[in-house]
């Protein structure tokens, strides 16, 4: 809140103190962009709205062929010698996804003399090196909200999935066997447990909304206290401390972005604040989790149950702790690609490329980092910006915030507010 009051401040005061930032624009001329995806194969033919694969190319193809640019797709992202390493020097838009991702790394954003933009056709930029793309001067977004809903149901899933132990009544059928005791001793109804979730943004709250219905009690730990109306809308109570939260809940949720405050946030000491038989269900970043404390954690028994389709790196390597660990309802990542998903960030990928051709603004939700001319804003802040975690100018403020700041102001530059909250957030953490 503190946090919040600040930062509106800061907005009513900052007027002319801020200069212009750089206005993408495509410069004129054909383009090359370059799009990895994960490969179909045999099942692109299956259903013609399977927009995410090589094979589809998010359906943009033609578009931008016609419009006379150049469209490479690939799924070939490893190694100093795949697809994706041939044309950096010369790409001038990197498309990339969570669920196979590219990590554009420093080095890599080195040699990519002629990038400018870098979207992610889902939601989570993690995969690329923020301070390294901000360094130099190219614009992150992302299709903000495209998949929420699909995520939301997924973990609702895998909620039920583990606290009813499915997974090996499901074995048993394959595998001809017929044990109900085997699955009923650990098999419980979800209505009366306790349920947190580490992140009510908009997959967050998706998820409490969801489960409301299910007479549970609903908790949550934000960076950020809900509106109290809203709050008593979705039925959840906030929990200002994670830790004083984590020993009430049965099933916790992850549904934080992956930044340095949460990169291995469930280590083996905060795994140990867990309720003996929770179950933990994390479709947000592998990465949150300490790999090995949670495989420890399942085969201890401390944690009952482990569900996510987020994994560090993708693919999960074959020899994995994830992969063999009991107790685990593991998947590759696939719950924010479903083909609904798939449609709506291809529409949100095609809508930030016309709009970059034409030197029109993204929707302000979808910029994780803008891009910085040299010399056209303080040199200080650019310093700043170049040195911090950008994914906090909307984890810490809150997408909702952000925007409603922006609505209120529109005087105000929202490349202005996005570059100098950006900066002071750092200063306030
Ligand atoms: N498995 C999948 O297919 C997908 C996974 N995701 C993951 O889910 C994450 C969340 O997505 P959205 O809900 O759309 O994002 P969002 O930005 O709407 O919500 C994130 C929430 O986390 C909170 N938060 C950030 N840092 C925190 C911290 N240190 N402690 C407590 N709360 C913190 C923010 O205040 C915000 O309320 C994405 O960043 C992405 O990593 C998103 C889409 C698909």
């Amino acid at each position: 809140m503190a946090m919040r009051r600040v930062a509106e401040h800061a907005i009513r005061t900052l007027g002319s103190r801020v200069s212009q930032s750089r206005q993408l624009q495509a410069t004129p001329g054909s383009k090359k962009i370059v799009g990895v995806f994960y490969k179909a194969r045999e099942h692109a033919e299956k259903n013609p709205n399977f927009v995410g694969c090589v094979e589809r190319g998010l359906g943009i193809q033609e578009w931008l062929e016609s419009q006379g640019h150049q469209y490479i797709v690939t799924d070939d992202k490893e190694g100093p010698n795949c697809e994706l390493e041939k044309h950096l020097p010369d790409m001038h838009v990197l498309i990339t996804t969570p669920f196979h991702p590219a990590y554009v790394t420093a080095e890599r954003i080195k040699k990519a003399k002629n990038l400018q933009l870098l979207l992610t056709a889902g939601i989570g930029s993690d995969h690329i090196d923020l301070n390294a793309a901000a360094n130099a001067g190219l614009t992150v977004a992302e299709v903000t909200g495209s998949n929420v809903v699909s995520v939301a149901e997924d973990e609702l899933m895998r909620i039920l999935i583990l606290v009813r132990n499915f997974l090996p009544g499901y074995h048993q059928v394959i595998n001809g066997e017929w044990d109900v005791a085997a699955i009923a001793h650990r098999a419980y109804d979800l209505e009366g447990k306790t349920i947190g979730t580490i992140g009510a943004g908009r997959i967050g709250k998706r998820l409490l909304q969801r489960l409301k219905p299910f007479n549970c009690s609903l908790l949550y730990h934000d960076r950020l206290k809900m509106e109290p109306e809203l709050e008593q809308q979705i039925g959840a109570k906030f929990e200002e401390d994670l830790d004083a939260m984590l020993p009430k809940c049965d099933v916790i949720v992850i549904n934080t972005p992956l930044t340095e405050k949460t990169r291995g946030l469930f280590d083996k000491e905060r795994i140990a604040k867990c309720k003996k038989g929770a179950v933990i269900v994390n479709n947000a970043r592998g990465a949150i989790m300490d790999t090995q404390a949670v495989a420890d954690a399942c085969s201890s028994g401390h944690i009952a149950g482990y569900s996510g389709d987020v994994w560090y790196p993708q693919p999960a390597p074959k020899d994995h702790p994830w992969r063999y660990m009991p107790n685990q309802a593991m998947t590759p990542h696939i719950s924010g690609t479903t083909i609904d998903a798939q449609l709506r960030y291809a529409a949100g990928v095609k809508d930030m490329l016309d709009r970059y051709f034409k030197g029109e603004n993204f929707p302000p939700q979808n910029y994780i980092l803008t891009a910085v001319g040299s010399g056209s804003i303080e040199s200080h802040r650019t310093a700043k910006l170049s040195s911090l975690d950008s994914l906090k100018l909307r984890s810490s403020l809150g997408d909702d915030t952000f925007r409603s700041l922006v609505a209120n102001k529109p005087e105000i530059k929202r490349k202005q507010i996005c570059l100098w909250l950006t900066w002071r957030i750092q200063s306030l953490d």
